[in-house]
């Protein structure tokens, strides 16, 4: 799995990597601007012919100056934009400076135009991972400049401006993508940079996992790649009592639709018996909505230990009997999935948060966490106050949005990659909780019912899109979840 590392150690990463792989730092820049034209000829339908790159002072600017004799090699009509004397430049800048092709025009910032058409590419190499204070001058004035310009923009490794871990100050580069090195930079995944980061897309500059991992703080971005390992195997000779009988509790007047939409998602991530308790005046509903379903009655409930897992909150509603809720919690002792007003209840009832089973999953989205914790700054505190509550309370914590976060009670924390933005519609929720008690209730550990759940909740809303973009709904992506396990190979 990728490790995310933090800034301030990426460069020792980067020296003990380079020493033990017997390679020069040449080297790896050079892996990198070709891991980054790599992408580029992948990732654009048509890599414009006038390409514009602006390289800072350090190894930014030097995979700028690589960047610039890889893609002239390509035959393109490439303009670089300098702002330093050589001389003041880090090394592999001076190197690939002398590298360069004669048919790269180079430009001091000051004397370049600054016109563009919508079909040029612009390459931003003004500063990497080693930003230490809020640009100003000469670079704000480029970078303002460049964020009103027409144009196609990326921003290599991470747009100029943005700090590797922490919040922007000030002004950055507004980037339609970002190719960034190895693994995502942490600020990448915050919600405040959306609008400077663009898409992002991992080049691979072949750093193993494992050296990786050394210089990490347990966070990680999790990919499809890590997946299939973690599923269990459906055998010939199994009955459906082999894949879990889970009960989904929730619903309310109005608002059954959550239950039906977390029972369907369950039984389409492969649950063998889907139970649902919801209010007695609401069952028709659910019947007639999905007949795999059995309604459960509150004295079958009794025996709650008959369920491999439970899922409780979809649709609830706020007015039910809270010592039902309490007495719920007191009786089941496994771990058990807690979503929309199931959490909401523990905000407004703290007393309860205590009961929950260890190891149990809980699913806000940003606005839950908030009535959970108490009010959030920013992205990196929200991420603070993840590890600590999941410390505390022995929870995993899966905090929704784009890269929703699963966080352990041992402090790992777990980036999601898949996922968009079509996603954004009402009931996307109450599916992924069905698909966490899912996978739960077939004897997943916790953390795999968490990870496997969010992974594939979020490339089934992708293949959902596909053809539906903006009209998705989030039944459309109940029916794309077995195309999602098709895709990872998952039988
Ligand atoms: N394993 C790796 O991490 C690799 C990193 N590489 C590249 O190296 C980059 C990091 O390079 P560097 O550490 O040289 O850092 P940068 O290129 O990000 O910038 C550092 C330079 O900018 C100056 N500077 C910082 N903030 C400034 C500001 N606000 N205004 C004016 N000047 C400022 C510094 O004094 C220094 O000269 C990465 O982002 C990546 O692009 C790649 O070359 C290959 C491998
Ligand atoms: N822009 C986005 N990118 C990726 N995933 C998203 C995006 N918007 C929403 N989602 C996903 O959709 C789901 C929305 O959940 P939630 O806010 O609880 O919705 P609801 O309450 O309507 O069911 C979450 O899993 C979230 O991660
Ligand atoms: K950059």
């Amino acid at each position: 799995m990728l490790s995310i590392i933090p800034g301030n150690k990426i460069s020792s990463l980067d020296s003990t990597y380079i020493k033990e792989e017997g390679i020069s730092s040449w080297d790896l820049m050079e892996r990198a601007a070709s891991a980054f034209c790599n992408l580029l000829f992948e990732k654009l339908l048509m890599v414009p012919d006038d390409v514009f790159i602006f390289s800072g002072p350090g190894n930014n600017g030097g995979d700028g100056l690589a960047i610039a004799r890889l893609l002239s090699l390509r035959g393109k009509k490439v303009s670089l934009i300098v702002f330093e004397q050589n001389q003041n430049c880090s090394k592999d800048y001076q190197i690939n400076f002398e590298k360069l092709p004669s048919q790269v025009q180079v430009f001091r910032w000051d004397e370049f135009g600054f016109a563009f058409n919508d079909h040029d590419l612009i390459i931003d190499g003004i500063f990497g991972v080693g930003i230490n204070r809020p640009v100003e001058g000469k670079y704000r004035e480029v970078i303002e400049k460049l964020n009103e310009a027409k144009g196609i923009k990326i921003a290599i490794d991470i747009p100029s401006g943005i700090p590797s871990d922490s919040l922007l100050i000030g002004i950055a580069f507004k980037a339609d993508y970002t190719f960034t090195f190895q693994f995502p930079k942490l600020a990448l995944l915050f919600p405040e940079h959306a609008e400077y980061s663009g898409v992002i897309e991992v080049a691979d500059i072949g750093i193993p996992d494992h050296f990786l991992e050394q210089f990490g703080e347990n966070r990680y971005f999790l990919t499809g790649d890590d997946l299939k390992s973690l599923h269990l195997t459906f055998n010939r000779f199994s009955h459906k009592g082999d894949y879990g009988k889970v009960l989904l509790i929730g619903g309310s007047k109005g608002k059954v639709g959550a239950v039906l939409l977390a029972s369907k998602a369950a039984l389409r991530t492969g649950s063998g018996l889907v139970f649902a308790l919801v209010p007695e005046d609401e069952r028709l509903i659910l019947q007639i909505g999905a007949p795999e379903v059995i309604l459960a009655n509150q004295d079958e409930i009794k025996g709650l230990q008959i369920f491999d897992a439970l899922g409780v909150g979809p649709g609830w509603g706020q007015e039910i009997d809270i010592s039902f809720y309490e007495s719920l919690l007191k009786r089941y002792h496994k771990p058990l999935v807690i979503d929309a007003d199931g959490l909401n209840l523990l905000s407004a009832h703290p007393r309860l948060i205590e009961l929950v089973p260890n190891g149990s999953i809980l699913t806000p989205h940003i606005k839950e966490f908030e009535r959970m914790t108490g009010k959030v700054d920013h992205h990196l505190d929200r991420l603070q106050k993840a590890r600590d509550f999941s410390e505390k309370h022995n929870v995993y914590l899966v905090l929704k949005g784009q890269f929703t976060s699963i966080t352990c009670p041992d402090g790992r924390q777990f980036f999601n990659s898949s996922g968009n933005q079509y996603m954004a519609t009402a009931g996307s929720g109450d599916v992924l909780t069905g698909m966490v008690t899912s996978f739960l209730g077939q004897g997943y550990p916790p953390l795999n019912a968490a990870l496997c759940a969010v992974y594939h909740h979020g490339l089934a809303g992708e293949l959902a899109s596909e053809t539906r973009l903006r009209g998705t709904i989030a039944g459309d992506i109940i029916e794309s979840i077995p195309a999602s396990f098709l895709k990872l190979g998952i039988a």
